[in-house]
């Protein structure tokens, strides 16, 4: 009976919800057909998601819009829309949805709701990680990627590990001060936060969760079939907390860091009650984020050895061969910078970027985007999508550094802010400095250091017919597990690394 009376009462809620959507004058953007009741819920929770949003975007182009359960969903395909809607009109497009499983993120920044409370975090976070200060930080970066590049020549088979230990190295350092362990695995805090964050990611997307989009649904008791969202939201929720207490109990053991942590606690003040002194924001997405990116780095260049020779021979004429690349030889080094921007548009970190928000009803090209659409920009996860745009980036799929090259070999990428792995408008990566540096970095010196090959001739990755396969997709893009030989270049360069690490 219980059952019943629930079930019937969900029917109506969705019911009214959809009558109340009818009385409006002008269309929404084309909208696959759906369900009576349910709209395009089918839509939104297809499994293999990439695939069908390509098939949708293949049929009805620039943007889409699907609708579930009185909940609109808008998805921007061109860069030219995702301009327009999300950085010209980031008045309208800057909120971040707030449903019962994000929820509890909301005391992270990339999660809060538009308004004040979230651009003095914003400031605040604007001060600590410009470009200005993130360069204060070089030196950090250098030492951890020093140890990094001295790991790889001695055991280069723990790929995985010497990049969770570097990139979490720098950000545990940058923004709490905190010095890691030497080995990564063990350290409480980092795989803490790593959880939470797989957690987080698994919360925010459309069609991830039910509730979401059928509030009502929260009320249901945790017995109830179909409810594990309470005890998945319940585990997510000590991670989080257990994510923020801990490395900020520890950066209060050490007031006199340099770290981001220190300066949000100077700056404190201006925003007075609001602002919580723990610091959210080592939000480790920002590091599985950058962890992506390094990933598909290695795999990339092990299927494409000229890519690396050419780079090498850049780098050897600019600098020779018995140093590494430094911060300051960046601008002369433009193959390397077509290559980490080639990396970067080839296989975006967050495949269906993190959905944006309205907060008033929008007409874009006479279509309807109600208050409260979530809008999202997938920049790979179609072949329609952004980076895919065959008339900016023709035969797309095909790693090609060149094309960021004038004829004349200079780079014409543009500044950091027209890469779209980061994100539009207000609400675009507010750490992208850091990590533009700690990438390019690490591209640098590696491609300067070491040859990249496949370890064995025969393995998953060599049997794919194309390495976007090699690729999934959810919150943040992961390839299938692949192991590489890593050897250094020459043995003066070997010493070089070994050199750097006794003298650090
Ligand atoms: C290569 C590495 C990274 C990539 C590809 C990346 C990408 C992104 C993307 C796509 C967004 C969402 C933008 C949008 O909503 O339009 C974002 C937001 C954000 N990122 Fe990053 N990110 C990276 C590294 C970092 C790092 C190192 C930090 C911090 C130290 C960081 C901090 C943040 C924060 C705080 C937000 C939320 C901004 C807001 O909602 O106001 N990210 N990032």
């Amino acid at each position: 009976m219980y059952l019943v009376l629930c079930g019937l009462g969900i029917a109506l809620v969705i019911w009214a919800l959809q009558l109340k959507r009818r009385g409006r004058s002008l269309p929404y953007p084309p909208t696959p057909p759906g369900h009576f009741l349910f709209g395009n819920l089918r839509d939104v929770t297809a499994p293999k998601q990439r695939y069908h949003y390509d098939e949708l975007a293949k049929r009805h182009g620039e943007i889409f819009h699907l609708s579930a359960l009185g909940e609109h969903i808008v998805v921007v395909n061109s860069e030219e829309a995702a301009y327009e809607l999300f950085t010209r009109r980031s008045a309208i497009y800057s909120d971040r949805s707030q449903n019962p499983m994000t929820h509890f993120s909301s005391i992270f920044s990339a999660m809060m709701p538009y308004g004040e409370r979230w651009r003095a975090y914003r400031r605040l976070f604007h001060q600590g990680l410009n470009p200005h200060t993130v360069a204060s930080f070089q030196p950090v970066q250098s030492d951890r990627l020093s140890k990094y590049l001295q790991k790889l020549l001695v055991t280069p088979h723990d790929l995985a590990a010497h990049a969770d230990r570097l990139v979490g190295s720098i950000v545990f350092k940058v923004v709490y001060g905190h010095d890691t362990p030497e080995n990564i695995t063990e350290d409480k805090t980092f795989l803490n936060a790593v959880k939470a964050i797989q957690n987080l990611a698994n919360s925010i997307l459309p069609g991830e969760w039910l509730v979401n989009s059928v509030p009502v649904l929260q009320f249901l008791p945790h017995w109830f079939p179909g409810c594990r969202f309470h005890s998945f939201a319940r585990e997510t929720k000590v991670l989080v907390n257990a994510m923020v207490e801990e490395p900020y109990e520890q950066a209060k053991q050490r007031p006199e860091s340099v770290s981001i942590y220190q300066m949000l606690c100077n700056a404190r003040e201006t925003v007075g009650q609001t602002f919580a002194p723990q610091c959210p924001e080592v939000n480790l997405t920002c590091l599985l984020q950058t962890l992506t990116v390094i990933s598909a780095f290695y795999l990339i260049m092990r299927q494409n050895p000229a890519v690396q020779d050419r780079a090498y021979r850049e780098i050897g004429e600019v600098i020779g061969q018995y140093r590494l690349p430094e911060f300051s030889d960046r601008a002369a080094l433009p193959y390397v910078e077509a290559v980490y921007r080639e990396v970067m548009r080839w296989m975006p970190a967050v495949p269906y970027s993190v959905p944006h928000s309205t907060t008033q009803d929008d007409v874009y090209k006479g279509y309807l985007i109600p208050k409260g659409t979530l809008a999202t920009h997938p920049t790979i996860a179609t072949s329609r999508s952004m980076v895919n745009d065959e008339s900016k980036f023709p035969n797309a799929r095909k790693f090609m550094p060149e094309r960021f090259l004038s004829p004349e070999g200079k780079f014409n990428g543009g500044d950091i802010n027209n890469i779209i792995a980061f994100g539009f408008g207000r609400r675009i990566c507010v750490g992208r400095y850091l990590a533009d540096a700690s990438v390019w970095h690490l591209i640098a010196c590696v491609l300067a250091a070491f040859r990249i090959e496949p370890k064995t001739k025969s393995d998953e990755i060599e049997k794919l017919e194309n390495l976007d396969e090699a690729f999934l997709h959810t919150f943040m893009a992961h390839s299938i597990p692949y192991e590489c030989a890593i050897t250094p270049r020459t043995p003066e360069i070997a010493e070089v690394i070994r050199k750097m690490n006794e003298d650090g």
